[in-house]
């Protein structure tokens, strides 16, 4: 699967190529507005790269000779990670991590014995970032920065243990907040930080309670943790710590960081959060705080560019498939049922398509990267009075986002800032039974609304592991002492396991 790519403004991704290749089955919405970003990839020079790691902006003309070095650099400076030793001129000491061999040969007669030594990562290792070469716009799925579509690498950092590190571990503080809505794999976050940290001999490791909220709500308090504490919350679903949403003000968070002496932090969320986990950074730059800042990317919408999978979607998609499954049998059942489920997603459809496409049983599936019309004679409604003509029944799947501009919008935010969306779902379960009683066809709609059902579960099997390697990736980069957010923090904690990934399936 390849990775996202951002142009212009604009995100060209999996999504798309996963629309190109599915356009029999999904046959809904001609103008997407990503394919009007991706095209604007191939249009004539110069274009401009907006960066979303800086947001500066980098005018490229390709006439001059050297704009693949200038593009190079660029990307560069965009994933140049931010360390405490920028600061503070510190002193490197051995690592307390991985000091000793961690397989050594079995002794066996048969064995031969060689050196296991895993060996440690170096700061300038890198993961490439694509793993696929277009030889032409025209290739499928092309995502091409120049319009002739030469090769140009992008490499990322490689996250793992370091042989040094700036901290010692004996006297740091460590402190886990989790914000955000909630996604599966959570807890497993939890724990595997708390596991790692304290392999390195951490031993004041501590909970922010409630997301943000934690650090300046009167009457919070922040639990200590510890490996017999945590060691099972990975199988329950939620956060051990609790999640929020709003009231983030960064002078205050940096205030109680500051008076709690937390030397370390760790902050698991979306969007959103890394925007806090920046200005948190940053402000403690400003106070020039010796303070470690590291967040791990979690969204249950996957939406995050750069990055091939976040954790929590893949459980997210297993739970959306049972809600899909119960439509079809709804839907089967019925004398012209229709079976209609509405998915999360806040403004991508990533869940209600993957759920579609691997559950095999969905005719229609709406998402918000593709418009659509309702009525009319290429409309969804018309569409589905050919399936009930055609074969008696059929399966829609809309994700929460999709077609709001066919809604009224409240304009309602939550505490966040983040857009309150109109309800779909039940819009089109309307819509549905207006139009067959208008052309006065029997229909029998089946809507199903699993929302909050997909996210609070326990993470999966991959998710799991995905977890586990995010967490100890997320710690392991910490004691090394570098300060990280998006998007750094995405591909750094992501790309131990994408470039082993991508070693193994180089052709995926
Ligand atoms: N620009 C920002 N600067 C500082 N803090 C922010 C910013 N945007 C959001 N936050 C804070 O980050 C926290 C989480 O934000 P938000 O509720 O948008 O969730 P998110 O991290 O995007 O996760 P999800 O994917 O579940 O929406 C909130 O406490 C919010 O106040
Ligand atoms: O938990 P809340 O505030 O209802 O937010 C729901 C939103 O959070 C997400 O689960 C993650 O961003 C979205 O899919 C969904 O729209
Ligand atoms: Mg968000």
């Amino acid at each position: 699967m390849a990775a996202a790519v951002k142009t212009s403004g604009g995100f060209c991704n999996t999504q798309q190529q996963w629309l190109h290749s599915t356009r029999d089955l999904f046959l809904h919405g001609s103008t997407h507005s990503n394919a009007k970003e991706c095209k604007s990839k191939k249009a004539k020079k110069p274009i401009s790269l907006r960066v979303k790691a800086t947001s500066t902006k980098v005018e490229l003309d390709f006439n001059d000779p050297s704009w693949k070095q200038n593009f190079q650099e660029d990307w560069d400076n965009r994933f140049n990670l931010p360390r405490i030793t920028d600061i503070y001129d510190l002193k490197p000491r051995p690592t307390t991590f991985s000091l000793k061999k961690q397989r050594t040969p079995t002794g066996d007669e048969d064995s031969t014995p060689m050196d296991m030594w895993n060996g440690y990562v170096n700061n300038d290792d890198r993961a490439l970032m694509k793993v696929i070469k277009y030889s032409s716009p025209t290739s499928a799925g092309a995502e091409c920065i120049d319009p002739d579509c030469s090769w140009v690498e992008q490499w990322v950092h490689r996250a793992g243990p370091r042989k040094d590190i700036y901290y010692e571990p004996n006297e740091v503080k460590a402190a886990i907040v989790t914000c955000g809505g909630l996604c599966p794999g959570l807890n497993d976050v939890i724990r595997q930080v708390v596991f790692t940290l304290e392999t390195y001999g951490v031993k004041n490791i501590v909970g922010i309670p409630f997301g943000f909220r934690g650090f300046f709500e009167k009457g919070l308090k922040e639990m200590p943790l510890s490996r017999n504490l945590v060691e099972n919350i990975n199988l329950a679903g939620g956060s051990f710590l609790g999640v929020s949403r709003g009231g983030a003000k960064t002078s205050e968070i940096v205030d109680s960081i500051q008076a709690r002496r937390i030397d370390m932090l760790f902050v698991l969320g979306g969007n959103g959060t890394h925007a806090g986990a920046n200005a948190i950074h940053d402000e403690c730059r400003k106070r020039k705080l010796k303070v470690s800042v590291v967040a791990v990317p979690k969204t249950i919408d996957n939406d995050i560019p750069l990055m091939d999978k976040t954790f929590g979607f893949d459980t997210a998609v297993e739970e959306a498939q049972r809600a899909i499954n119960s439509a079809y049998i709804e839907a089967r059942s019925a004398y012209h049922g229709i079976g209609l489920v509405k998915l999360m997603g806040r403004s991508s459809g990533f869940i209600a398509m993957h759920a579609s496409l691997s559950s095999g049983q969905v005719d229609v599936c709406l998402i918000p990267e593709v418009s659509f019309a309702l009525d009319g004679e290429y409309g969804v409604l018309q569409h589905l009075e050919q399936l009930i003509k055609n074969k008696g029944f059929c399966v829609v799947c809309v994700a929460e986002a999709a077609g709001q501009e066919l809604l009224q919008n409240s304009g309602a935010t939550d505490a966040s800032g983040n857009t309150i969306l109109s309800d779909i779902g039940v819009h089109m379960q309307q819509k549905i039974k207006t139009h067959f009683k208008g052309i006065g066809v029997h229909a029998d709609i089946k809507y199903i609304d699993p929302t909050y059902m997909v996210r609070a579960c326990r993470a999966n099997a991959s998710d799991a592991i995905l977890c586990t390697v995010l967490g100890q990736n997320a710690s392991m980069e910490r004691l090394p002492g570098s300060v990280a957010s998006l998007p750094a923090s995405a591909t750094l904690t992501m790309c131990t396991f994408r470039s082993r990934k991508s070693s193994r399936h180089r052709s995926v």
